[in-house]
């Protein structure tokens, strides 16, 4: 087990759901925290929240489908807080609905932030993570990326090209000591599973944002010398 404290980590989406949540969990570590999101608004009351912990924070807003935008909130953030070590590709939207429902332009919605978002910010924070062959890269899927449904075409494409993009970039960076890890949640009570009718929340029986931080921390915490590959938190109860 190694100790993160006094890491720094950059988390997309970080604005409210899961990425507010692992901000929260992180900064409990000790870990410094970059927040990124659409919402300046949202990115100021977790900024505001992280103010209990010792930790170092800064924001910056940017649309993740939005090259220019989402490589100058990177360097905003480095500017800030120094070497990225931790990055946690979060940020990501959702819309069911049949095949022929779904607009032309909200699949190209779709796979613009959830596939390219990773893929861009991931290209603006890899490769001072090559040059100081150190860092960890978790990328958020879906169990909608691992199988199909029948209202999830767009966002199943999506969730399922970012489990090839992370499989394929930890086979070929883990030679430069950077763990990529992708996670393959199902339902997680945050506004967008609630928003999708997926959910009513009730802590009883769906999993929370907190239990899949919990899990977000203990494997950033495993010897470096292993990986986390790919890992599926489901609820127990449902
Ligand atoms: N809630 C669920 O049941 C599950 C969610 N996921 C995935 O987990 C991730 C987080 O989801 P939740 O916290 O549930 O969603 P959420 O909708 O509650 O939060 C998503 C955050 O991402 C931000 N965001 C959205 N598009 C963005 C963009 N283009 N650029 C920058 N920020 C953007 C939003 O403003 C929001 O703060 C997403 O990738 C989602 O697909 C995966 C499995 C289950
Ligand atoms: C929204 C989502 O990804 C699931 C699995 O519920």
């Amino acid at each position: 087990m190694q100790n993160i404290s006094g890491k720094t980590a950059l988390i997309t989406g970080a604005g409210r759901g899961i990425g507010r949540a692992t901000a929260l969990a992180l900064a409990a570590e000790g870990v410094n925290i970059g927040l990124v999101g659409r919402s300046i608004e949202n990115l100021k009351k977790v900024q505001e929240e992280l103010k209990s912990y010792d930790v170092k924070t800064a924001i910056a807003a940017a649309d993740v489908s939005d090259m220019e935008a989402i490589t100058s909130a990177v360097e905003s953030i480095r500017g800030e807080l120094g070497a990225i070590d931790i990055l946690l590709n979060n940020a990501g939207i959702s819309k069911f609905g049949s095949f022929m429902e779904l607009t032309p332009e909200e699949w190209t919605n779709i796979l613009n932030v959830n596939v390219n978002g990773v893929y861009y910010t991931t290209r603006a924070v890899l490769p001072e993570m090559v040059e100081r062959k150190t860092g960890d890269i978790i990328n958020i899927s879906s169990t909608a990326g691992q199988k199909g449904g029948p209202v999830t075409s767009a966002y199943s494409a999506s969730k399922a090209a970012v489990i090839g993009l992370s499989e394929s970039l930890m086979m070929e960076v883990r030679k430069h000591n950077i763990r990529v890890t992708t996670l393959t949640p199902s339902t997680v009570a945050t506004d967008m599973a609630v928003e999708l009718n997926l959910t009513d929340g009730n802590p009883e029986k769906v999993m929370q944002a907190e239990d899949l931080a919990e899990l977000i921390v203990a494997q950033l915490k495993l010897n470096p010398r292993v990986v986390l590959k790919n890992a599926g938190l489901w609820s127990n109860n449902p």
